[in-house]
């Protein structure tokens, strides 16, 4: 949908003919992409295809040499890092969680907190979002006392308190084994089936990604060469050439 001004209007995060260059190297080429609400989008491809570098863009942290990033029809660009995560754009990190030396509890209201949530209201929410994510016991544990899977589910926890509209989660399953990765999966569907929110899912374990995402986006050299529900992508000759392989999914 186009509104008068000829900005997108649709409820979603869209992203239109973004191109960021580094040095000579076009680290993304005429980049679209559209996130709904309640959607699951896997964003795919191999080492250097340019993924990190689209989620700098999204988040505020790379400058676009051309194009558009818009939140339900408000212009992004303009906007600092923390205006955007306040409009609901929310970040995960790969093995970033900052506040290793705080409780679990802790670490969840910093995100309730960030959100301009007062403490009361916002410890409240934080024990809500824990007990969703199947975190309650572990409120008082301090994360660096925590398994891995269960530490990096309050990175995720911390990120929800900040009722983001849009998730943009790099790499959640890193590192996890096959138990903790199917506990993220359960974790990821349970999140856009409460919250409504969309998610953007970067992530190599291809089996989670086929059987969590609605759409997948596949990026080769900063463009992308495929767009398609999971069995489009499977069928897809040119993303089994360039990027699959043999991988079972
Ligand atoms: N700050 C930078 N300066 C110069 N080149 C960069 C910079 N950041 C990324 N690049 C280059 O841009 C290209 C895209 O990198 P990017 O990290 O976005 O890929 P990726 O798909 O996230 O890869 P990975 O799966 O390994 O994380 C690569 O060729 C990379 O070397």
């Amino acid at each position: 949908m186009t509104g008068e001004a000829g900005v997108a209007t649709a409820s979603a995060l869209e992203v239109a003919g973004v191109v960021v260059n580094f040095q000579g190297l076009r680290a993304i080429d005429d980049i679209h992409l559209t996130l709904r609400p309640g959607e699951i989008l896997g964003l795919i491809g191999p080492n250097g295809a340019g993924k990190t570098t689209l989620i700098n863009v999204l988040t505020g942290f790379q400058v676009p040499d051309h194009g558009s990033v818009a939140l339900n029809g408000v212009d992004l660009l303009p906007l600092k890092p923390h205006q955007r995560s306040r409009l609901g754009l929310v970040r995960t990190f790969q093995n970033v969680l900052p506040f290793a030396g705080l409780t679990a509890l802790e670490n969840v209201e910093a995100g309730a907190m960030a959100t301009g949530m007062a403490r009361g209201a916002g410890r409240a929410w934080a024990m809500e979002v824990l007990g969703r994510l199947g975190l309650a016991d572990k409120a008082a544990r301090r994360v660096d006392t925590l398994p891995f899977g269960e530490e990096r589910r309050v990175g995720i926890a911390r990120a929800v308190a900040m009722k983001p509209k849009f998730l943009l989660m790099d790499e959640p399953a890193a590192g996890l084994n096959d138990a903790e990765a199917e506990e993220l999966q359960r974790v990821v569907a349970g999140i856009v089936a409460e919250g409504e929110c969309g998610v953007l899912l970067i992530e190599h374990r291809m089996p989670l990604v086929f059987r969590l995402c609605h759409r997948i986006q596949v990026l080769q050299h900063g463009a992308t060469i495929a767009l398609g529900t999971p069995e489009e992508i499977r069928a897809h000759n040119a993303v089994r050439a360039a990027y699959l392989g043999d991988e079972a999914v």
